[in-house]
């Protein structure tokens, strides 16, 4: 049969909503009506239960979706170990292989790849745990110049994926829909959902931070209030979207469909006859989304000091212990800096958190861009307890400026993957990729000048 992707039709339309329950039908009377598991659910499709947390993890953390599907997942020949092709030793490695060191780190923009597509560009450069006790999470830079091939596609069984674009669009094709991440988007693709990544503008390049254990939430607003930073109707899952591609049984035909299984940090792969994207209805809380960033509702101080980085959290991942989250995902978007009689960019600071930052375009207010300082596409990681704060050029900027309404980061955004866990980088991150910056510490605070004047008397 060919393969047939009602394309156009259901492509780029999105429900609306975070951790909402919505359902979606890519043909009429797909959803059976007032039952999860009929005994023959509509046009013969399978019901097949997709669990994002334990079946009895407590309401308001429970995630699952009911997939009606032409062929049920399980009907794949057996995973073996993933090839050359594929990604291999360095990229991806286990928390044994990872280096801990108390260096403020930055690194120049990651090389693009004009040969990998989005799985084999995918780079694991620092993480923390282990995927076998879902604790832990993983920090990735991805680069591709190919789509992934049209019969492929990709799973972690690790964890939810959380996508940052920095340049180039990806369309993701997802078992639950389509998505369309551009730069200054992000999306999150949850554990055991299976996609395909399809680039319509060229090379792509990027980061993504992987979770180990439960899920993003948005944080709590408290005296913000019941709006603001991300709102949940900006979020945007996709609606129902198949193809048709079977045999009369699941096994009958050829092989030609890959799918590849990121299992405990090692990538498995099996050849099916059917394709994975069959699905024709869905229903569930357990489901891909993408924000837009240009959305998110910012706050800042109206009187004097700098707030927490806090303020800008799009979403966390809770451990649980209350407000120390196993991931932020904080932004610094373009804002409005009003605060009077004050020092107005971040503060010097040691933290318990661990802060991986990335620029997804223009500069940083707190440290120098261009050649060899923070640019896009580049990095930096300040581990646990590791100083760091303003460069001397941005200090002594700051502490002279005139201090009238200002809007900085017109046209950036920088952002940052802030964990209670420390960080350990991998033999890729620190070596092979050959970006860490020798100079950083030196160049950003080697010239921070001495200003003390003892009193006199
Ligand atoms: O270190 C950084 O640049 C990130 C950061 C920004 C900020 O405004 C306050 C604290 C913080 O860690
Ligand atoms: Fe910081």
């Amino acid at each position: 049969m060919p393969v047939t992707t009602f394309e156009f039709a259901e492509k780029y339309r999105y429900q609306n909503g975070f951790g909402s329950y919505f359902e979606t039908e890519a043909v009429s009377g797909a959803l059976p009506i007032g039952q999860n598991s009929p005994q023959k659910p509509p046009y013969g499709l399978y019901a097949e239960k997709l669990s994002g947390t334990a079946f009895t993890a407590p309401r308001h953390e429970n995630q699952q979706s009911w997939l009606y599907r032409i062929l049920p997942s399980c009907a794949h020949p057996p995973f073996s170990p993933a090839g050359d092709g594929a990604l291999k030793s360095d990229k991806l490695v286990d928390s044994a292989k990872l280096e801990y060191i108390p260096n403020q780190l930055r690194w120049d923009p990651f090389d693009h790849d004009e040969q990998t597509d989005f799985v084999s560009g995918l780079r694991l450069v620092a993480g923390a745990g282990d995927p076998t006790l879902k604790q832990g999470i993983g920090i990735y830079v991805y680069a591709a110049g190919k789509s992934m091939d049209q019969r492929s596609a990709f799973y972690s069984a690790d964890g939810d994926f959380l996508i940052v674009a920095q340049d180039g669009v990806l369309d993701i094709r997802t078992e639950l829909g389509w998505l369309l991440v551009r730069p200054m988007e992000i999306c999150v693709i949850p554990r055991g959902i299976r996609y395909q990544v399809h680039l319509p503008s060229g090379p792509v390049r990027g980061y993504a931070l992987e979770l180990y254990q439960g899920h993003f939430t948005l944080p709590e607003l408290g005296p913000i209030g019941s709006n603001c930073l991300a709102n949940a109707r900006d979020f945007q899952a996709p609606v129902a979207s198949f193809s048709e591609d079977f045999g009369i049984t699941a096994s009958e035909g050829p092989n030609t469909y890959t799918i590849t299984s990121k299992f405990n940090n090692s990538l498995f792969q099996t050849k099916q006859a059917h394709t994975p994207f069959d699905v024709v209805a869905w229903h569930g809380n357990y489901y891909p989304y993408k924000y837009d960033l240009g959305r998110f509702n910012t706050i800042g101080s109206i009187s004097y000091d700098h707030p927490d980085p806090s303020i800008f959290t799009v979403l966390s991942a809770l451990s649980d212990h209350p407000g120390t989250a196993i991931a932020d995902f904080v932004i610094f978007p373009p804002r409005w800096l009003v605060a009077e009689n004050t020092f107005r960019p971040p503060w010097y600071h040691r933290n318990t958190m661990s802060e991986f930052m990335g620029l997804i375009a223009g500069e940083y207010d707190a440290k120098k861009g261009g050649q060899g300082g923070f640019m896009p596409g580049g990095a930096s990681l300040h581990n646990v307890m590791s100083g760091h704060g303003p460069d001397a050029k941005s200090f002594e900027g700051a502490s002279n400026a005139e201090l009238k309404p200002a809007l900085v980061g017109k046209g950036s955004c920088a952002f940052m993957f802030e964990s209670c866990l420390m960080v350990g980088v991998t033999p890729w991150g620190l070596k092979t990729c050959k970006k860490v910056q020798e100079g950083y510490t030196e160049e950003s605070w080697g010239g921070v000048r001495t200003h003390w004047k003892k009193p006199e008397g």
